[in-house]
């Protein structure tokens, strides 16, 4: 697959290798900020990241597994969606399910990006959809086994 350039700026003296390794199909993303997720809350962390993107390409930000299962910390929005025309800072909102407030000091590493393909397609008004053998079933529609 032919590979796409992603410009990435990092503020805060924050250099590329300290985020991604040269080749890799995503990147950890750290906090640039000291911030505390409440046990309970959510709270928005800015990552001093910002992207410049192809058109057709976007990035996803996702949960890392470790704080997910050992302080029940993950992203509320999983995927977030960061366009290729943003260019704000990346902010990750992260939602504590835990019992303990959880603490991030500026460098943490909170998230996960990749970057993924858009498919382009054509919107088309239809009266009617063709036939599957599934038709509307779903959720749970061929049971548990
Ligand atoms: O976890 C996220 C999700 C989004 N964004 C930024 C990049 C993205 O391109 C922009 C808009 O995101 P989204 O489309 O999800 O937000 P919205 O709530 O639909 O707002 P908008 O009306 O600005 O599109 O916000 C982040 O920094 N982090």
């Amino acid at each position: 697959m032919e590979k796409m350039t992603v410009k990435v700026k990092a503020a805060g003296g924050v250099t590329l290798p300290a985020y991604a390794t040269p080749g890799s199909s995503g990147m950890d993303i750290r906090a640039n900020e000291a911030a505390v997720i409440k046990a309970g809350e959510r709270g928005c962390v800015g990552t001093g990241l910002y992207l410049e993107m192809p058109e057709g390409c976007e990035a996803q930000v996702r949960p890392r597994s470790g704080l997910a299962l050992k302080h029940g910390v993950t992203v509320l929005n999983t995927p977030g969606t960061i366009d290729s025309d943003y260019r704000g800072e990346i902010r990750v909102i992260l939602a504590n399910f835990g019992k303990e407030d959880f603490k991030i000091e500026p460098g943490d590493r909170i998230a996960q990006m990749v970057f993924a393909a858009v498919t382009q397609v054509e919107l088309e008004a239809a009266a009617e959809l063709g036939d599957t053998e599934r038709a509307a079933g779903g959720f749970g529609s061929t049971g548990k086994r």
